[in-house]
């Protein structure tokens, strides 16, 4: 599969009056061409922080302090705003939890919809109308809502218009911050099919991000499990579902009920996430981890690249497996 999005060691910091928070750390991960990709974690693990800074979303006082990420081959952090501004939403759109943060409450949505269109296409002025109501019929909306503020829809119906909204140019790349979350469950399903669908058809690229892990399980491709602002693990869903490597994306399974195979007993993760001002100088995931070595402890381990995935662990490394079994001599003599 051809690469569409390549993030390559993307560091992005938070000034505080307490010290500095590394949010994202070195974090690389790509995204092929049709592919829907998921980053899971904890809550405060970087996942929006990632997402933003990919976007350029990102508020004072975050700011991306090193790394790549190019889109279709294009380095988008060195691009002025403006040449952002003109390939976001034509290339890239973005749609986010709250659809209250994605609209104008000022503005019917017809004219949003035509805002948009016509920002990017000058040209499509005479037939951004009509492209309305087609992205309207896009997401099962009724054309008569064109006319409605977002305050006058439903939490579901809104957030079809934002999906409808991110379709409009069809971008390549459709980045999804929690694009559910706010909603209850039945009209949670009915835009996750619809996301789903559309993906289908158009055959973008999703950077999905949610708290519900079996959702992201059965909606993703392939799946980076964040901790503390590192990627631990990148893998495909099948092999999560089969055989989750990491010790903290384990525990991550394990939080989780299952619906579909046998019951078990949740058994979670103990302790909590590191202070990221005053992370551990070794493996951030080491004082939750059951099978932390001294290792560990002293050096952070780099990502390796395996035929199951990508991991970030000793227990995968030569290196690790060299060290415990010298630190195990070394205890028995
Ligand atoms: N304005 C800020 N100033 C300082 N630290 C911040 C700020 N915003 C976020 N952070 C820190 O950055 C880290 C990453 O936050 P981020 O929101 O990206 O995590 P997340 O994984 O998306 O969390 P959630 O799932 O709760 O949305 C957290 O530790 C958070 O406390």
């Amino acid at each position: 599969m051809t690469d569409l999005l390549e993030v390559q060691e993307l560091c992005i910091e938070y000034a505080s009056p307490r010290g500095v928070v590394r949010a994202a750390d070195r974090v690389s991960f790509t995204i092929g061409k049709g592919e829907i990709f998921g980053l899971a974690g904890e809550s405060g693990c970087g996942k929006s922080t990632t997402a933003f800074g990919i976007c350029r979303l990102l508020r004072h006082p975050a700011k991306v302090t090193g790394g790549s990420v190019k889109l279709d081959g294009t380095e988008l952090t060195s691009l002025t705003d403006e040449q952002f501004d003109r390939l976001r939403w034509s290339k890239m759109s973005i749609v986010l939890q709250s659809a209250m943060n994605n609209l104008n409450p000022v503005l019917r949505i017809r004219d949003q919809l035509i805002d948009a269109i016509v920002a990017h296409e000058p040209s499509a002025q005479a037939e951004a109308g009509q492209r309305a109501a087609a992205l309207m019929k896009l997401v099962d909306l009724p054309a008569d809502r064109l006319d409605s503020y977002p305050h006058e829809l439903s939490g579901g119906m809104r957030q079809r218009v934002v999906i409808a909204m991110a379709m409009a140019l069809k971008p390549s790349l459709v980045i999804m911050d929690e694009p559910t979350t706010a909603l209850d469950v039945v009209v949670q399903n009915g835009i996750i099919r619809k996301i789903l669908e559309l993906q289908r058809t158009f055959g973008f690229s999703v950077l999905f991000i949610t708290h519900d892990l079996p959702l992201m399980l059965e909606m993703c491709d392939r799946i980076g499990i964040m901790y503390a602002g590192r990627l631990v693990e990148v893998a495909s869903r099948s092999q999560l579902l089969k055989e989750p490597r990491h010790p903290y994306t384990q525990g991550l399974l394990n939080s989780f009920p299952s619906l579909s195979g046998p019951r078990t007993r949740l058994t979670g993760i103990p302790g909590s996430p590191p202070d990221l001002i005053r992370p551990p100088a070794g493996c951030k995931f080491e004082p939750r981890c059951a099978h932390a070595s001294p290792h560990c402890r002293s050096r952070e381990p780099e990502m390796q690249a395996d035929a199951q995935g990508q991991i970030a662990c000793y227990l995968y490394s030569k290196e690790g497996v060299y060290d415990e079994v010298s630190a195990s001599s070394e205890r028995s003599r």
